[in-house]
């Protein structure tokens, strides 16, 4: 009897080991597995790729340099500006009369680009020139000398040790479409059901306006695009010459052919400068465009005396814009098809500088063309005591360049009070600058696919907790199993079926 009471004590205790030690082994396993498992999927540490584009503009040249995760490269916001530099002095256009210097004035910036990029990139690293509306009035104006330019800035870039991608003058129609895509993509509006951004860019020698609509009328302002699995259909249009400085131009030339021939021109009175401005100019730096006439003068010089009348400065901007012909259902001025404005806008450069200082980038259109004639009105040396760090140049013209913003917008695109607090003022987007350098760089790298990339099924976090759950609940049902089939016993102890 005590034999076999000994046996089955002895089995009991065999068979609790085994479960005990099937239990750890089973607990080992799935955190082997999950170990496994996590390791396994855990992304690899990230390795950066970089662009670089070079934005030749009419009144300067920026160098933009991007960086993204390399195997990331498809996904919609996966690229950044890592880095921005101005080159010092004026746009490329002005080496037209010296265009060999043209390259070597962008050594500061390309320098620095070479510090800002890990050496081991550089040979794989793309860059590229796009040069806007002050090299294609050059082209207009002096086609050699454009081609001088270009040819100059081209071979400097080759000196570097980046991929090469050209140089060259891109069109209206791109500058505008890259804009309204660098945008968008900034703000992750690809590949939703969300709505996009119209873009409006303000340069120094021409303006963009790019926005999403169902019907465009006229071929020329017509680009298709498909983007993360969706189709847009673009209006676009880039105004030669309507840049803040081109416009200034065409503006101060209107009045002076206006009196000219009925007295010597000595003073220009100028409402849209302040009163008490007065400063020497050259007719040739107003008549130096293809966006203004010719002018035979015996004289060089006039003096521009400021008068700050915002009504009159007003009437003589909008002179600037011809709105009597359209031959389409609808026209922005010149007789330019433009569909009716929708949606929100994101409007940058000058219009953001401009509205920036002027503190007009909220609040109704009514209050900022109040708020510009009161700033109109102030006299010369007020304005230059109130703002003695800002450049002379711009400070004398924010007048007249907010007058112009606010007529472009509101005679020119069409905008109204109604749909005036649907345009955004942005300088940036996160830590990119908004601009058509991102666009231009992202579809010439192939980084924006037509269709969606796929993706997995969980994100990393999701697949993790998973995992983890899943454990935990097998765990838990072997638990449940030992104490099912280890039933107690009469005597209170356990026994095993
Ligand atoms: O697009 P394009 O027409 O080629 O010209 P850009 O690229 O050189 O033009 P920007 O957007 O850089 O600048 C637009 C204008 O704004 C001027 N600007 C730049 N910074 C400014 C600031 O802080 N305040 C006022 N004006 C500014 C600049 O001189 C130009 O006349
Ligand atoms: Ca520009």
């Amino acid at each position: 009897m005590d034999e076999q009471r000994e046996m089955k004590v002895k089995n009991r205790t065999m068979v609790r080991t085994m479960i005990i030690t099937i239990t750890v082994f089973i607990v080992l396993g799935f955190i082997l597995m999950v170990t496994i498992g996590v390791v396994q999927n855990k992304p690899l540490q990230q390795k950066y790729k970089y662009g670089i584009v070079l934005d030749a503009g009419s009144s300067h040249t920026s160098v933009y340099i991007y960086e993204w995760p390399a195997e990331k490269e498809n996904n919609t916001g996966m690229v950044q500006q890592k880095h921005a530099c101005n080159v010092k002095g004026k746009g490329i256009s002005s080496y037209s009369d010296k265009p060999t210097l043209a390259g070597a004035s962008l050594k500061e910036c390309m320098d620095e680009a070479c510090e800002a990029i890990p050496v081991h990139r550089h040979s794989e690293t793309p860059i590229y020139l796009g040069a806007t509306a002050g090299m294609r009035l050059l082209k207009l104006g002096n086609k050699s000398a454009s081609e001088e330019v270009l040819k100059s800035v081209g071979q400097f870039l080759q000196t570097y040790p980046f991929s090469y991608q050209g140089a060259r003058i891109i069109t209206g129609q791109e500058e505008g479409a890259f804009g309204w895509i660098t945008v968008n993509y900034l703000s992750n509006n690809f590949g939703k059901a969300s709505t996009t951004f119209g873009a409006l860019d303000l340069g120094g020698a021409s303006t963009q306006i790019t926005f999403v609509t169902a019907k465009v009328e006229s071929q020329d302002n017509t680009i298709d695009f498909r983007l993360y699995g969706n189709d847009y259909h673009l209006y676009t249009h880039s105004f030669l010459c309507y840049g803040k400085d081109q416009v200034l131009k065409m503006s101060l030339s209107k009045s002076i052919n206006s009196k000219h021939g009925q007295t010597d021109i000595i003073a220009l009175e100028d409402p849209c400068f302040h009163e008490g401005y007065n400063v020497t100019m050259t007719f040739q730096s107003v008549f130096n465009s293809p966006c203004v006439g010719r002018l035979n003068l015996t004289q060089n010089t006039f003096t521009h005396v400021g008068l700050g009348k915002w009504s009159e400065c007003h009437t003589v901007v909008r002179k600037v814009f011809q709105k009597s012909e359209c031959k389409y259902s609808t026209c922005s001025f010149n007789g330019v098809f433009q569909p009716p404005v929708h949606g929100n806008f994101g409007a940058f450069s000058a219009f953001y500088f401009v509205m920036d200082f002027l503190n007009l980038t909220a609040g109704s259109l009514d209050k900022a063309q109040s708020k510009l004639q009161e700033y109109c009105a102030l006299p010369w040396n007020t304005i230059k005591k109130m703002y003695p760090h800002v450049k002379e140049k711009y400070l004398a013209e924010y007048c007249f360049s907010g007058t112009y913003i606010l007529t472009l917008l509101e005679d020119g695109y069409n905008f109204t009070s109604d749909n005036w607090n649907y345009i955004r003022f942005i300088k940036k987007i996160g830590e990119s600058d908004a601009g058509w350098t991102l666009g231009y760089m992202l579809n010439l790298t192939n980084m924006i696919p037509a269709e969606a990339p796929d993706k997995p099924l969980l994100p990393y976090g999701g697949y993790v907790t998973f995992m983890l759950l899943l454990s935990f609940l097998i765990l838990s049902l072997c638990l449940l199993a030992y104490k099912c089939f280890c039933r107690p016993t009469g005597s209170g102890q356990r026994d095993v079926i």
